[in-house]
């Protein structure tokens, strides 16, 4: 279970641009829970990410997973657990490597050791048959350098190699925001694959609003750093992406825009 308790976030602090983000912001996650997050520009989602990942220090609360006080547990230590896919397909891979270099890198992820331990016959069997799995042809091309591939293909990668190990967390972050519709479609369609698959906890953050509708048993509209929906189970399938607009819409007449 994740629970943030209490978080206290500010950002540039004593100065005129000082923002108070969130104030006594709670919200628990249980586990294998696949929880969608909407909301405005600048609503508070990707900075409670990174609160989660440690990418940014909180000025007050607890980030407990599973009953354990984390706040403190460096970004690295806590990405043992963690598989994070971001918006822009270049971060999360490397380009000036291939494709198998990639997965050997993903695959060895908290060893010390170096490739080699990757890219036995054994494993470059399994990575192909990984790629193969996708139906995006990526198993022909496993000598390729990551950079010539499609921002399609490249953000796929992204997130195999984010979920290949044991991870307790799947952070994404716009994770297709970048991607045409159609290859959008098939990195949805293969994160609910994998979700359902590694029955993972997940959080994704996401501007497409049938998304959120279609995929994950919990949804979450972020304001001003408040959860201002907050639905799961029964209500969560029941809502429409016109449930969500209406609200969008509420919220922007409150705010005069
Ligand atoms: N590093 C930072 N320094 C100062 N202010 C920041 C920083 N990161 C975020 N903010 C501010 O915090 C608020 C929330 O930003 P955040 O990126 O978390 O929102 P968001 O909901 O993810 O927005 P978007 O949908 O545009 O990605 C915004 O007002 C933003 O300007």
């Amino acid at each position: 279970m994740l629970e943030l308790q209490h978080i206290h976030k500010m950002y540039n602090p004593g100065t005129i641009n000082e923002i108070c983000l969130f104030d006594d912001f709670n919200l628990t996650i249980e586990d294998g829970q696949f929880v969608s997050v909407v909301g405005s520009n600048g609503s508070g989602k990707t900075s409670m990410l990174n609160i989660i990942c440690g990418s940014i220090p909180v000025d007050g609360g607890k980030i407990m997973v599973n009953g354990v006080d984390i706040t403190k547990k460096k970004d690295f230590i806590r990405h043992q657990s963690i598989g994070r896919v971001f918006q822009d397909p270049s971060k999360g891979t490397c380009p000036s490597m291939t494709i198998l270099e990639n997965l050997a890198i993903a695959d060895n992820k908290g060893k010390t050791y170096g490739l080699g331990r990757g890219t036995n016959h054994a494993r470059i069997n399994a990575y192909r048959e990984l790629l193969a799995s996708v139906g995006l042809g990526l198993e022909d091309k496993m000598h390729t350098k990551v950079g010539a591939l499609s921002g399609g293909q490249r953000q796929t990668l992204a997130l195999l190699m984010a979920t290949m190990k044991p991870i307790e967390f799947l952070i994404l972050d716009e994770h297709t925001a970048a991607l045409d519709p159609k290859t959008a479609e098939i990195v949805m369609q293969l994160t609910g694959k994998i979700v359902k698959e590694k029955k993972v906890t997940t959080i994704m953050v996401t501007h497409n609003l049938r998304y959120a509708v279609e995929y994950g048993d919990r949804l979450l509209m972020m304001h001003q750093g408040h959860a201002i929906i907050d639905k799961a189970g029964a209500e969560k399938k029941a809502m429409q992406v016109d449930d969500i607009l209406g609200t969008f819409n509420e919220i922007s007449i409150e705010c005069g825009n």
